[in-house]
């Protein structure tokens, strides 16, 4: 087999994710898992239960990562790539613990594991770290002999990724009446995290304030602004802004909120927005409802017209960009050099987590980064 083809030394590929409830009796335990020590007030949660009770207690999360997993082991089988694609998440079944279980039983001993989460930052790369590491450090309670887990790069910049987002911006300009449509603003938006959170997912004094999370997105946002402009011949203002807040309101998290950006923008005279929610790889609850459902609601109530672009979901694209950041890392792992596809101006993200790279307050064992306490 030609090197840059060879997956050797990963055995197979972990899709890991957050998951979420499959029905009403699932909300209140996927909360409680969610939450678990991490002090979110009760209202909120509260809240955030009825945002999936609306939608009959059912994230679409799951169902999309089924499609994933569907169009990555057809991608992999299209390309001759003969390696097993295993699901488990973080917060609900299939659980990470029982599936890398199940993959160290059936003789996995390398395994290359791909989060559902495209950026850095403790919620969206350490936090799934350490979930991996309490899963290892439970096998081997369990006196199985470990596997080695190397989480996959981060993907924000990947053209399999940001690609089907500019197509989706696209969509949606088109789909906005043609009166309005050449003033849109563009509003790029994200998970909101705390400013601290933000400030330590790379440090600010190397990425400026917040941290590599926000200069991520930033150039995320970018990207797809300019790539929108050149296919259509329109410079569509844009602005990046956030998301999902929870937390208690004196601790300060990133801002605008994607609701008071579009009171802004009506403020301002803007014509239209197209919310493109570059932060997330799927449309799970965080777009179905703080987007399709609560800000649209907040723009028919200013008569500003608003459209909602696309997540990359199960693009074959990104199933072909899983593909190649497998066998990028394949190669490297053997020693050989390989390209790596990056778009915008930061260029491909690190393999390994440096040690203290996005910290949380309490120092916890993390596997798949420099500081892993497993080989
Ligand atoms: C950066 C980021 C991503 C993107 C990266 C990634 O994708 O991982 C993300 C994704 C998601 N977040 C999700 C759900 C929740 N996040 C919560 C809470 C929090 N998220 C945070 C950050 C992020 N979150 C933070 C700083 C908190 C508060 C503190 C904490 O608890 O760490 C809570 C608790 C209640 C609330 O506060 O809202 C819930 C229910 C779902 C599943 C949706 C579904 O079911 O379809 C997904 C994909
Ligand atoms: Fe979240």
């Amino acid at each position: 087999m030609s090197d840059l083809r060879d997956p050797a030394p990963y055995d197979a590929l972990l899709l890991l994710s957050f998951g979420g409830p499959e029905g009403p009796d699932d909300v209140v335990p996927f909360l409680e898992n969610v939450t678990r020590g991490r002090g979110i007030p009760k209202e909120r949660l509260k809240e955030v239960g009825q945002h999936y009770f609306l939608f009959g207690g059912v994230s679409p999360i799951n169902d999309q990562n089924r499609a994933l997993l569907e169009v990555l082991r057809k991608d992999f089988a299209e390309h001759g790539l003969d390696l097993p694609v295993h699901w488990g998440n973080r917060n609900w079944a299939p659980y990470l613990t029982d599936t890398l279980r199940e993959m160290t039983d059936a003789g996995h001993r390398r395994i290359a594991v791909l989060a559902t989460s495209a950026y850095a930052s403790y919620s969206g790369c350490r936090q799934y770290r350490e979930n991996l590491a309490d899963a290892l450090a439970t096998l081997e309670a369990e006196g199985r002999r470990l596997p080695r887990v190397d989480k996959l790069r981060h993907y924000f910049n990947h053209p399999g990724f940001v690609r089907p987002m500019i197509d989706g911006v696209l969509a949606s300009l088109a789909d906005l009446p043609e009166d309005v449509r050449a003033g849109a603003h563009l509003a790029f938006t994200t998970h909101s995290i705390p400013t601290s959170a933000a400030d330590a997912s790379g440090p600010a004094a190397e990425h400026g304030d917040g941290g590599a999370y926000v200069r991520q997105h930033l150039d995320v946002a970018r990207t797809v602004a300019e790539a929108v402009a050149h296919e259509t011949g329109v410079e569509h203002p844009w602005e990046l802004v956030y998301q999902s807040r929870s937390g208690a309101p004196h601790i300060p998290w990133l801002e605008p909120d994607i609701c008071d950006h579009l009171e802004s923008l009506h403020a301002a005279g803007a014509p239209a927005a197209v919310m493109v929610p570059i932060g997330f790889v799927s449309d799970h609850m965080e777009v179905l409802y703080d987007l399709d459902t609560e800000a649209t609601a907040k723009a028919a109530e200013l008569g500003l017209p608003v459209r909602r672009s696309a997540t990359v979901g199960a693009d074959p694209r990104f199933a072909a960009a899983v593909r190649d950041l497998l066998l990028e890392r394949a190669a490297s792992e053997r020693g050989i050099p390989a390209e790596r596809c990056a778009l915008g101006a930061l260029g491909p993200s690190h393999d390994l987590c440096p040690v203290g790279c996005c910290p949380a307050r309490a120092a916890r064992p993390a596997a798949a980064g420099a500081d892993s306490p497993y080989a």
